[in-house]
């Protein structure tokens, strides 16, 4: 038996503490098989800041999440305990001790064989958390879910920014390049040569034009054959939503996807080994009635349903 979210029939969803999906703290249960944790970082953004906010909002946009997903027949926090970890806290002041400080603190909770779903934070927190996946797996099969590449080099000088976390994972060897793809690529770039950096990097792409000609499941293939049988990391920038689904983000992008669509992507990934996964860049100054966080809330409880199964 695992120790679930708190009854909604006879506590209130707005009644209490707001931990995600209203699940128990990590340090209310005898062991966990899957974690979410919050990492209130933003000192590595280009453009609008406030994603420090991000887990806060997102854990009280969850309230309304209800224990059996439907649409996979899945009940994703009964057949393994999850919790929540809360949030680390890192040096908003030194983007270098606070990506080292996230990198410490993910492999303490990972142990040796939780999974970890990641609250950002902007998307410079991805870097640190594949090091640890790294580790255990090896090289990664990357599945980035954003309108950018974030395979940038620098930015006035700095390695470490939310545009440049999977350029630094590659050169680390960290990402399978044979097996890693963007999907909800859009937008203008600074060059034609960004999109063949990316490729040289590891990442193939899709793009959210895609998304207007080819069908779902078709996307879905493409996705599944790239990454095959490998150990798979999912990072979700919110901001691959159209700012119409998920306004409160840093840097905005017309022309993305619908909630709908992502989401149906992610149900597409049951059955892959997926050993964990972050959602980043909610920044709710920019929200509007908790849109973007409820997106993120389900975003998190769709890749919470596609976990493997543990062995306990
Ligand atoms: N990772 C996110 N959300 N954005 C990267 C944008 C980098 C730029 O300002 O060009
Ligand atoms: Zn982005
Ligand atoms: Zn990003």
């Amino acid at each position: 038996m695992t120790i679930g979210p708190v009854d909604a029939t006879r506590v209130p969803r707005y009644a209490g503490d707001a931990t995600f999906a209203r699940l128990p703290r990590l340090a209310d249960v005898p062991d966990a098989d899957a974690l979410i944790w919050g990492v209130p970082f933003d000192t590595g953004v280009s453009y609008r800041p406030g994603a420090r906010f991000g887990p806060g909002h997102v854990r009280q946009s969850s309230r309304l999440l209800r224990p059996y997903n439907p649409a996979l027949d899945a009940e994703p926090f009964a057949v393994r305990q999850v919790a929540d970890a809360g949030d680390v806290g890192v040096n908003p002041f030194d983007i270098a001790e606070a990506v080292a400080t996230i990198e410490a603190a993910a492999t303490d909770l990972a142990g040796t064989r939780r999974r970890l779903i990641t609250i950002g934070g902007d998307h410079t927190i991805a870097l640190p958390l594949l090091r640890v996946q790294h580790r255990r797996h090896g090289p990664i099969a990357v599945l980035h879910f954003d309108a950018h590449l974030d395979t940038w080099d620098t930015y006035f000088g700095a390695a470490h920014t939310h545009g440049t976390p999977f350029r630094r994972a590659s050169e680390e060897g960290l990402v399978d390049e044979e097996h890693s793809v963007h999907v909800g690529i859009r937008g203008p770039l600074y060059s034609r040569l960004d999109l063949d950096e990316s490729e040289r990097l590891g990442f193939t792409a899709v793009h959210a034009r895609d998304f207007a000609r080819a069908s779902i499941d078709d996307i879905i293939n493409r996705v599944r054959a790239r990454l095959a049988d490998r150990p798979v990391y999912v990072s979700v920038d919110i901001d691959v939503l159209d700012p119409g689904f998920a306004p409160g983000t840093g840097t905005p992008e017309a022309g993305g996807l619908s909630s709908r669509e992502l989401l149906e992507v992610l149900r597409g990934l049951a059955g892959l080994n997926v050993v964990g996964a972050d959602v980043v860049e909610v920044a709710p100054a920019y929200d509007h009635a908790e849109i973007t966080g409820i997106a993120a809330a389900h975003v998190v409880y769709e890749l919470l349903s596609v976990l493997p199964q543990e062995e306990r």
